[in-house]
């Protein structure tokens, strides 16, 4: 078999579409004006964009992989039809010019598993803190997160340039693309977590690390790439808030240069199609080159306890 038509590839490469356009459905939706927020539960709220983002994703990929494990953070109703121009079925070509790595060349559809979060940073959407929003679509191959997308709808749409957005794609063995990577600051440690979800426990591990500064931002997705691009040394959330696909596709792009994602025990998650959604013993990933065990270990022993 080719190796640029390996399914892992391929898949990746309609994500990369897909991302793209259900970023485009989103600023669409936002620039009408109607969100139709609900709240799912206390502090979790969905909008309008998150639900159409699903919808085009979900069907663009089920549409081209109709046996494929897809996994969402929204419900869908399956009877609902999707508009015809929200169902995109090309690969993004640059992708598919990549040789695939050797171990990911004949994976069979059923050992896959894509876990999608259509809008991540949803509460900072609602409160125009545009830049913290991403699109999230990760691979799993047998329980282990090995390639995603990370796009970004309103990357520098504050700039006056008309081109504002940006897709990052990555898969371990082969390394990401998208964006420049960049190692943080020597001499001082950068912490980034949640800015809508904390809580004492949050707070309590945050300052058993003494962190030089702390970035409060919104989404798994913006925090990872914090990291990739030299802004943070490490991602701290304890809380078992995050779920399986906040954190799939950007444990994969973070893996692929060299980064790190566990739970706060240093525990991997898996991302096996019959995992429980949340992540329940919280979040730890740090930037290429950081000492990821170390941190676990000033993580207190009660705090570690307490989200098992
Ligand atoms: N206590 C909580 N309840 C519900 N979702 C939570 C949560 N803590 C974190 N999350 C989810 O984890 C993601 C990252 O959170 P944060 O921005 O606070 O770091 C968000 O994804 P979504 O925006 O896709 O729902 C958020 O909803
Ligand atoms: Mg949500
Ligand atoms: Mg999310
Ligand atoms: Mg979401």
């Amino acid at each position: 078999m080719a190796s640029s038509s390996s399914l892992v590839l391929r898949i990746i490469a309609s994500s990369v579409t897909a991302a793209n356009r259900a970023g485009k459905i989103i600023r669409d939706i936002l620039t009408a004006g109607d969100l139709g927020i609900v709240e799912k539960g206390k502090n979790d709220l969905q909008t309008e964009a998150d639900r159409a983002a699903q919808r085009c994703i979900v069907a663009s990929l089920s549409r081209q992989y109709p046996n494929l494990n897809i996994i969402g953070e929204e419900e869908q109703t399956s009877n609902v039809e999707v508009p015809s121009d929200w169902v995109v079925t090309d690969c993004e070509q640059s992708v598919l010019l990549n040789e695939c790595p050797p171990e990911y060349q004949q994976i069979p559809e059923e050992d896959i598993v894509v876990w999608v979060d259509p809008l991540d940073g949803t509460s900072e959407f609602t409160q125009g803190l545009l830049e913290h929003v991403t699109v999230l679509i990760g691979v799993a191959v047998k329980g282990k997160a090995i390639g995603g997308v990370i796009h970004q709808p309103y990357y520098n749409y504050k700039s006056n340039s008309n081109s504002f957005g940006r897709t990052i794609w990555g898969l371990i063995g082969l390394g990401v693309e998208g964006l420049v990577l960049q190692a943080a600051p020597l001499g001082t440690f950068i912490v980034t977590t949640t800015r809508s979800h904390s809580n004492t426990l949050v707070t309590s591990a945050l300052d058993a690390l003494h962190p030089d500064e702390v970035l409060r931002v919104g989404g798994a997705g913006y925090k990872v790439l914090l990291l990739i691009e030299g802004k943070a040394h490490a991602y701290v959330f304890a809380s078992a808030g995050c779920k399986k696909w906040d954190t799939c596709a950007p444990e994969a792009i973070l893996n692929a240069i060299g980064g790190k994602l566990t739970n706060l025990s240093g525990v991997p998650y898996s991302y096996d199609k019959d995992v429980q959604f949340p992540n329940s013993g919280g979040v730890l990933a740090t930037a290429k080159g950081i000492d990821h065990d170390d941190i676990i270990s000033k993580i207190p022993q009660n705090i570690k306890e307490a989200l098992k």
